[in-house]
């Protein structure tokens, strides 16, 4: 390996050449970063740390709280309110906002996170991670309240993920594309692995829960259908589908090489708009994907156009290879729609 570029030296680089960053917003990353090397401590301990299991609690969304949840929310937590510029934080794993005190002057950005995603995979031992994402407190003249957070996400400053797998990988954007940092556990710092990472327009792979199959709307069905035709059918090639369960990485994935991510709106509820989350979920993961050329949509409306009207949004996702991510979003607008 050639020169080893650190996050901190990435951070400054881009702050000093291409003015994308501000020296708050790089700090804030910092100690992001720094708690995701926590979380992949006790990831890493899982039995050895008794982090494994579900605790005795549910989410503001009814889900099973698993143990590794509530640690990795309290990092995050932990870590934030000492360390970064914040006013406030939000996270999928809290009913409200939480405040960050006592700070002169008030800091002037929001964190949310899902702190740890694909909790179904934790005790099967495969790959899990966090999700983040930055917005401006626009207003700074008062207090926080949720409206603050109620922004579409392409107001985003930064968003990122860390992908607890075979691997340690933070990625991230500040709006001048994707680069990817590998943990180097015994340095214990973060190494710039790949920079301007770029999604390949076209793909042969898919991914989505085929067990929700009969729930689909007519043109998931018409999209997958004639993925599965193969050679034979309108698509004249074969695909391939992975289905991993945890968005960090199917992302991943996509991001490697290629690919597109469906979790569409269903029959199962269908006045759920989707199942995973606008704010900590589909709006960090569609900053990053559309930086590396690829897009993300809710099926009709690109999803950073989306304006929430509530913390905890549910919203329908369909991101990656550009080309075909147009595809099912056309599907999607030729036909009458299901879901009100
Ligand atoms: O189990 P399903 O329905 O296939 O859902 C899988 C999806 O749910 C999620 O696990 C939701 O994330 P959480 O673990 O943070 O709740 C996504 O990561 C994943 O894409
Ligand atoms: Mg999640
Ligand atoms: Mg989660």
């Amino acid at each position: 390996m050639g020169q080893r570029i650190s996050l901190t030296q990435y951070l400054v680089e881009q702050q000093r050449a291409n003015n994308s960053i501000p020296p708050q917003l790089r700090l804030l990353i910092e100690v992001v970063a720094r708690a995701c090397k926590r979380i992949a401590i006790s990831v890493n301990k899982g039995a050895l740390g008794d982090v494994l299991g579900s605790a005795d609690s549910e989410n503001v969304q009814g889900e099973v709280q698993k143990k590794l949840d509530i640690i990795a929310n309290e990092v995050l937590i932990e870590a934030n309110e000492w360390g970064g510029h914040l006013a406030a934080m939000a996270s999928e794993e809290m009913d409200s906002i939480h405040l960050v005190p006592n700070r002169f002057p008030q800091g002037e950005y929001l964190l949310l996170f899902d702190p740890l995603d694909g909790s179904s995979n934790i005790d099967v031992n495969v790959s899990i991670g966090t999700i983040f994402s930055v917005l401006r407190k626009v207003n700074n003249h008062r207090g926080v309240s949720e409206e603050d957070f109620l922004q579409p996400g392409k107001q985003q400053a930064a968003a990122g993920y860390c992908i607890y797998g075979p691997q340690t990988t933070l990625v991230l954007t500040v709006g001048d594309g994707v680069a990817m940092f590998t943990l180097d556990r015994e340095m214990g710092s973060w190494v710039l692995t790949e920079d301007n990472v770029k999604i390949p327009a076209d793909t042969k792979e898919f991914a989505i829960n085929m067990s929700n199959m009969r729930h689909w709307d007519t043109p998931v069905k018409r999209y997958i259908d004639e993925c599965l035709a193969g050679e034979e059918g309108p698509r004249g090639k074969n695909f391939n589908m992975r289905w991993i369960a945890s968005m960090v990485a199917d992302v991943h994935r996509i991001l490697t090489r290629g690919g597109i991510f469906m979790y569409p709106w269903d029959k199962r509820e269908p006045g759920k708009a989707g199942k995973l989350r606008l704010m900590y979920e589909a709006n960090p993961m569609a900053f990053i994907v559309e930086q590396a050329g690829g897009a993300a949509t809710n099926a009709r409306q690109r999803i950073l156009d989306l304006t929430p009207t509530k913390l905890h949004e549910r919203v329908a996702v369909v991101l990656g290879s550009k080309n075909e991510v147009e595809r099912v979003t056309a599907y999607h607008l030729e036909a009458p729609s299901q879901n009100g």
